[in-house]
């Protein structure tokens, strides 16, 4: 009987400056596998069984599941394509907390879609299966972006381009940066974080915005990176979400103080991540974020880097 898995690591969206086209993906230092898992294997009718420390906060019913949501779009895509399919048994590992910032939904959606195709014998190319991805994503989140998708598939830090191919281009990382990483334990809905954002942003905002981005991208092609973490700033989301997260100035004047290079919002929250220039700096502001941050027994920290590898397939 044909069967294999696929992990799909954390992510962080935005990375501060990047509001929906800039994502990282995450990989805990301590060896802890931060992310979901997709078994596949063959049946006589589809299921979906849901395991893992997350599972009872997910939709009770098979059907609302965005892992089914993905099987059905990707056996329509088949049909499209005239290849066939056949019934699977798929069991999700969901490890990531729902609302969480950490790319929770894109990381099942991402595990889903690398499972199908893998086990399918890879009938879709990158960029394909990407834009499906991208289109999961924002049926559960209300707009397209693939700011948590393409790191958590292709792994390392990924700008995306608005094209279709190549959908999205891999940054140079920074081997010497961790990111102390904190999940409050709270839920944040992605739909209402983006519902709480202005419409249409003022002339110095975008002009701000553009200018970052642009310092960003080449000072990390440049190797330079203190000059790429000080433009690490979010002009587009964080005045506007910061609201929705209790200890949120603290723990950003902590890092700060700490020497932190750059402090922000995971995606839509309510996680926290601080970039650190040491390993030590970076368990440091873990500790406090996990002694002050930390709502409920929900909630964690980790200390990462941005691992060059996305989704895993394994037997
Ligand atoms: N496998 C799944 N993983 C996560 N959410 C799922 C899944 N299946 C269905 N859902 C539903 O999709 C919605 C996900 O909401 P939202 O986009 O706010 O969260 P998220 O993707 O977990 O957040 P984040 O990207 O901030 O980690 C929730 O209503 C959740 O119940
Ligand atoms: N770029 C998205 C990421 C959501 O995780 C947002 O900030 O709304």
């Amino acid at each position: 009987m044909k069967a294999l898995k696929a992990f799909a690591p954390a992510s962080i969206g935005n990375v501060s400056l990047g509001f929906d086209v800039l994502g990282a993906a995450l990989a805990p230092v301590d060896g802890t596998k931060l992310g979901d898992e997709v078994e596949i294997t063959s049946a006589e009718s589809f299921s979906l069984e849901t395991v893992g420390r997350f599972a009872h906060k997910l939709p009770g019913d098979t059907d609302s599941n965005i892992v089914t949501k993905c099987y059905h779009y990707f056996c329509e895509q088949m049909e499209k394509a005239g290849k066939p399919t056949s019934p699977v048994a798929l069991t999700l590992h969901k490890n990531l907390p729902i609302g969480s910032g950490l790319g929770s939904s894109a990381s099942s959606i991402v595990a889903a879609f690398a499972a199908l195709n893998a086990y399918f014998d890879t009938p879709f190319d990158q960029d394909t299966l990407l834009i499906m991805m991208g289109e999961l994503e924002g049926q559960i989140s209300g707009s397209v972006h693939y700011d948590n998708v393409a790191p958590c598939y292709l792994g390392g830090m990924t700008l995306m381009t608005g094209s279709e191919a190549p959908v999205t281009l891999s940054l140079p990382l920074n081997d010497d940066w961790y990111y102390a990483i904190c999940y409050s334990g709270i839920s944040v809905s992605t739909a209402a974080a983006r519902d709480i954002l202005p419409k249409q942003v003022d002339m110095a905002t975008a002009l701000t915005f553009g200018r970052q981005l642009g310092v960003f991208v080449h000072a990390l092609h440049a190797g330079n990176f203190d000059l790429a973490a000080s433009v690490m700033k979010d002009v587009i989301a964080e005045p506007y979400r910061k609201s929705l997260l209790p200890g949120f100035d603290e723990a950003r004047a902590f890092s700060e103080e700490t020497g932190a290079l750059a402090f922000g919002i995971s995606g839509s929250g309510p996680t926290v991540f601080a970039v650190c220039s040491s390993k030590a700096q970076a368990e440091k502001v873990a500790a406090y974020l996990t002694e002050n941050y930390i709502q409920n027994e929900d909630g964690f920290s980790h200390v990462c880097q941005i691992p060059s590898q996305g989704t895993l397939i394994s037997e």
